[in-house]
């Protein structure tokens, strides 16, 4: 079998293929590079010291792991030097982040949640880092919050990294998705999977159901009738899972298909939901849609989202197609 280094596959994408440019390979290089070095972090565990709280709070008022300050810090410093970034935006950080004058800059904007599916660190289940790329826009040498508000059908490049019993890289650069695995012995991610594809149909739904009694009528209405099973409307029975890291929960849909919902809940309508539109919705629904899925807020889809707000949050439902669509069926017919 041919072993295809992610260095090897970006290097085809851009020469022979002419998909990528080299800042953009770089990138994604420098990027994956970062993901290793946090999974390494996180594979030490207690015996590395990164557990618990960091004693600080971020930007959206919740309180700070330690590993949510150390791959955020990861993420900057690998980035911030190799010229091919103009500006990065993180979930743990209230402003764009610039690169310093003392480098030079590019042509990309990178966003970043840098450690997703916090409360599961120090519970020993997977968790990930997610992220996305966008074009500066043009004349914007020093990019501010109001050059990030682009909507996620811009993205150019999105991927995850999962960090579970191994350790997985997603990406797209906007024809399909590959899936490296970490080869932890060489120290390289080596492409393990291409065009992976969601299937059209699932009989299995993530949702934290201990809120629902805080959800809108639709979604209520389309949970009970999943549970109602072969009795109910839907007349089939469903699975659940709830992983309670993103990362994870889209993963599984991304290997075996599903559906995935964080909807809006009557104690967080003010902040217009729970997961962030361009940290963890937009790169998601990028990769979602790339194979074959569908992501929407109930309502629209979501990468036709303009964003108001860096730190804006949306409901979310993404996955299998033809599930996603009955969800909005539900919302619709409301
Ligand atoms: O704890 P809850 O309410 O089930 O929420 C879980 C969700 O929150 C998140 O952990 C939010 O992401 P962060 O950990 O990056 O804040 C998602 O990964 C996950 O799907
Ligand atoms: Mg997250
Ligand atoms: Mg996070």
């Amino acid at each position: 079998m041919r072993r295809i280094s992610l260095s090897r596959y970006l290097i085809e994408e851009q020469r022979e293929k002419g998909r990528i440019d080299a800042d953009l390979r770089l990138l994604i290089e420098v990027v994956a590079r970062a993901c290793q070095r946090i999974s390494i972090a996180i594979g030490k565990g207690e015996l590395g010291g990164v557990l618990g709280e960091a004693g600080s709070d971020n930007v959206q008022g919740e309180a700070q792991k330690k590993l949510d300050v150390l791959a955020n810090e990861i993420l900057l410093e690998a980035n911030e030097w190799g010229g091919h970034l103009a500006a990065m935006a993180s979930e743990e950080m209230e402003e764009p982040y610039p690169i310093p004058s003392r480098f030079p800059k590019g042509g990309y904007l990178l966003l970043f949640d840098p450690l997703d599916g916090s409360s599961n660190i120090d519970v020993n289940i997977s968790v990930g880092t997610i992220f996305s790329v966008l074009r500066r826009p043009e004349g914007a040498t020093n990019p501010d919050e109001a050059d990030f508000l682009q909507a996620g059908s811009e993205q150019v490049v999105a991927g995850y990294a999962l960090y579970g019993p191994t350790t997985t890289l997603a990406l797209t650069l906007g024809n399909g998705v590959a899936l490296f695995t970490l080869d932890r012995e060489q120290g390289a991610f080596i492409l393990t999977g291409e065009n992976l594809t969601i299937p059209p149909d699932t009989r299995e739904f993530a949702i934290n159901v201990s809120n629902q009694r805080h959800w809108e009528a639709p979604m209520q209405r389309y949970v009970d009738d999943l549970l109602a099973g072969k009795e109910g409307p839907r007349g089939k029975d469903f699975n659940m899972r709830w992983v309670a890291s993103m990362v994870a929960d889209v993963h599984r849909i991304l290997t075996r298909g599903g559906v995935f919902m964080y909807p809006l809940d009557a104690r967080i309508t003010q902040q217009g939901g729970k997961l962030r539109l361009l940290y963890e919705a937009n790169p998601m629904a990028f990769i979602v849609e790339q194979a074959g899925g569908a992501a929407s807020d109930g309502h629209q889809r979501i990468l036709d989202i303009q964003p108001q707000r860096l730190h804006q949050r949306i409901p979310v439902v993404l996955g299998s197609k033809n599930e996603v669509e009955t969800i909005v069926a539900y919302h619709r017919a409301d």
